[in-house]
């Protein structure tokens, strides 16, 4: 009889390293019910409150990431990594784990540091067409490396790296939910046409501000929308619709957490280009207009949308010129059928499937010594 297989899962910082940790959290317990995962998080971020939702046990260590601005303070943060290596060391000791998995994220450093100086395998996820400081990092202590997009050798050793695509939520990709009902779900009209928004799962100040600047056109439009602005933005967007007034046709939410419910609401999304959501709308087959997000590394954002946009698989709205011309070029979109029809045809083409399923196995295969 083959040992009791257990594996640690570490990362996160925001819901695109999480999420595909889970999907391929799910994905092992698919395979093996009887399973241990463990996932290690940041005190303090977004997965120490998502893994537990998703129904998985986390310890959080107290990383962060080193202050650029302030150089001082970066003793502090010195003594954070030395002490999350030294309770790493205590989780894994304790944990016994036969495989690491990391998705990117501060906590995934200590973590997967600490296991393969152990001497247990690790596997790295790297969700985007640029690598992480983490990921990047850890590239040569790990045995495979799992990525989504062409090129990456320009990171990693190019014999360790296998093209899975990004690992999606099972019950994102695979929402039966009719989009009556879904709309039904957010409180809205079961028979309107929808636009959701959704800013990554951090939410977006400028995809926020091209709605707030023009609530009376959202108002009046004969159409219905689902608004996310993220934690951070939410009272001070709500706030603007309260001193608006009325607008029965708008749902403002600070973070969705049935993504498949709302994907199937909505004719049209307008989107940040995270590599997580891009994942998601490829394989569901969503019409798109993306603004990618210009402050992230190596403006990496820009390069997932064009990926889509070049191949007539997304419309592109540039981050400057949202708050203008973005809910206009929606309510253009939105009505023409036949745009809507050509965008969910070639968006479709380019979903990479079953990618936490490879992951899985590579997990597997290295968990029981078969590289
Ligand atoms: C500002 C920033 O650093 N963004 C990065 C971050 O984006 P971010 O964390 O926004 O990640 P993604 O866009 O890749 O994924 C967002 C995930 O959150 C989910 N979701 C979103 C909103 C919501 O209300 N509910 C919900 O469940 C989506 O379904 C998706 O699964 O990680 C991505 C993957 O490494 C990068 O490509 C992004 O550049």
């Amino acid at each position: 009889m083959e040992k009791e297989l257990r594996v640690i899962i570490s990362g996160g910082g925001t819901g695109g390293h999480i999420f595909p940790a889970v999907s391929i959290a799910n994905a092992i317990k698919a395979k093996y019910p009887s399973a241990k995962i463990q996932f290690v998080g940041a005190l303090g971020r977004m997965e120490m409150q998502r893994v537990p939702a998703a129904g998985y046990d986390i310890k959080g260590l107290p990383i962060c990431g080193f202050d650029r601005k302030h150089l001082l303070k970066n003793i502090a943060v010195l003594f954070k990594i030395w002490k999350s290596e030294r309770m790493a060391k205590k989780i894994v000791k304790d944990f016994k784990p036969m495989v690491a998995v990391g998705v990117g994220g501060y906590a995934s450093g200590p973590t997967l540091n600490v296991c393969a100086s152990m001497g247990i395998p690790c596997l790295i996820q790297e969700q985007n067409s640029y690598a992480g400081v983490t990921n990047k990092l850890l590239a040569k202590k790990a045995s495979k490396i799992c990525v989504a997009y062409e090129g990456m050798e320009r990171f990693f050793p190019a014999d360790k790296i296998i093209m899975t695509g990004n690992p999606v939520r099972q019950n994102v990709v695979d929402a039966t939910i009719s989009k009556e009902d879904a709309r039904v779900k957010f409180g809205l009209d079961p028979n309107k046409k929808t636009i959701l928004l959704v800013g990554g799962s951090l939410g977006a100040r400028t995809i926020n501000e091209s709605m707030r600047q023009h609530l009376d056109k959202v108002k009046s439009a004969d159409v219905q929308f689902i608004w996310q602005t993220g934690k951070y933005y939410n009272a001070e967007m709500t706030q603007a619709v309260k001193d608006f007034g009325d607008i029965p046709n708008l749902k403002v939410l600070d973070f969705i957490s049935d993504m498949g419910a709302a994907y199937q609401a909505a004719d049209l999304v307008i989107s940040r280009a995270g590599a997580s959501s891009i994942s998601e709308f490829c394989l569901i087959g969503k019409a798109v207009i993306l603004v990618p997000s210009p402050n992230v590394a190596e403006d990496h954002q820009t390069k997932n949308a064009m990926a889509l946009v070049d191949k007539d698989a997304a419309i592109y709205v540039k981050d400057a010129d949202a708050p203008d011309m973005l809910l206009d070029k929606a309510l253009e979109i939105v009505h023409d059928d036949a745009k809507l029809a050509s965008l969910t045809e070639n968006i479709k083409k380019l979903g990479l499937k079953d990618s936490a399923d490879v992951i899985a196995n590579e997990v597997v295969k290295l968990a029981w010594g078969k590289q």
